[in-house]
């Protein structure tokens, strides 16, 4: 027998499929997506507006669920939970980061209030509580920031108090949708810099969902999602690097071939292949026409 599609994985999407029914149009959102992430990475999904990344962050974060598919996160599978369970998943196994800096924080509560609310609401102890939002504020340079409000930090403070506040209940995964698409360019580096950090520190799984293809540059692992599908991947292998491009190969052998290569070459509808030792040759078709 052959192992689970992403047996070993921490989230595993497999062949997503979300089609909203409207009145009268059925709209595709997710296209038989496959997605695998493993724990303690990094990764930014990036695609353009109307690519399906918000509905596929709905299905993970347990607010939405699929038409057809699979998904599953930590040892939850996503289709099959109760609201009970749906809540419980919600508060304890995920954390989330949006780009409304509103959105993140109550704004009559002090940072470390904020960050101490997670735990209250799921019922951890005052003594055990204790210590706990100092010690996330701390590590993400906070700790003289504590017993302010929301409004009297800064818009790259406030995210990052959000991550403190997202990780107060030791989540397996942070999901962040657009997190600094609110800040100038400089406070953003900052916010990533500080997602880097709790990513290596702490060693929790963080996602990151952006129409941004430069955060490319900011993350180890960023793969594209195209037509409600991920399509392509980048891999950087240190700091600096330029990153290698890979194409997803499906399992029944379907790769989509990056846009700007099909250009570059011609390639379309039929390409010739030539298997090598240790590559695959692809050529445009260069036949003459058959004429009938
Ligand atoms: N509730 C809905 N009803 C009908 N169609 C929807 C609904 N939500 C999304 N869609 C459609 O599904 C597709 C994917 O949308 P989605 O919001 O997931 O994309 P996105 O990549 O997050 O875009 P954006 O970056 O603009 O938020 C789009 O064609 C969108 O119009």
């Amino acid at each position: 027998m052959t192992a689970e599609y992403g047996a070993g994985a921490l989230i595993v999407c497999d062949s997503l499929v979300r089609i909203y029914q409207t009145e009268d149009v059925e709209v595709q959102a997710l296209q038989g997506l496959d997605l695998l992430v493993d724990e303690g990475e990094l990764v930014a999904i990036v695609g353009a507006s109307g690519s399906g990344k918000s509905t596929l962050l709905g299905v993970l974060s347990g607010l939405d669920a699929p038409t057809a598919g699979r998904a599953r996160v930590a040892d939850w599978d996503l289709l099959a939970m109760t609201p009970r369970q749906r809540l419980q998943y919600r508060r304890t196994t995920v954390g989330f980061v949006w780009q409304q800096t509103a959105r993140n924080l109550l704004p009559f509560l002090t940072a470390a209030e904020n960050v101490e609310l997670p735990m209250a609401v799921v019922g951890v102890r005052r003594g055990e509580r204790a210590g706990r939002p100092m010690e996330l504020l701390d590590a993400l340079g906070l700790a003289d920031r504590a017993h302010r409000r929301p409004a009297e930090l800064s818009g790259g403070e406030q995210q990052r108090v959000a991550i403190a506040t997202a990780l107060a209940n030791r989540p397996r995964v942070v999901f962040a949708d657009e997190p600094t698409g609110e800040l100038d360019r400089a406070t953003g580096d900052e916010v990533f810099a500080a997602i880097r950090d709790v990513n290596r520190t702490l060693g929790t799984t963080v996602v990151i969902v952006t129409h941004d293809a430069g955060v490319a540059s900011q993350v180890r692992r960023t793969v594209s999602i195209r037509d409600g599908r991920t399509s392509t991947e980048v891999l950087r292998t240190d700091a600096g690097d330029a990153g290698r491009e890979y194409a997803l190969i499906d399992r029944v052998g379907r790769m989509q071939v990056p846009a700007a290569y099909r250009r570059a070459l011609g390639l379309h509808e039929r390409v010739r292949l030539e298997l090598e030792p240790d590559h695959l040759g692809v050529w445009a078709d260069d036949r003459e026409e058959e004429r009938p």
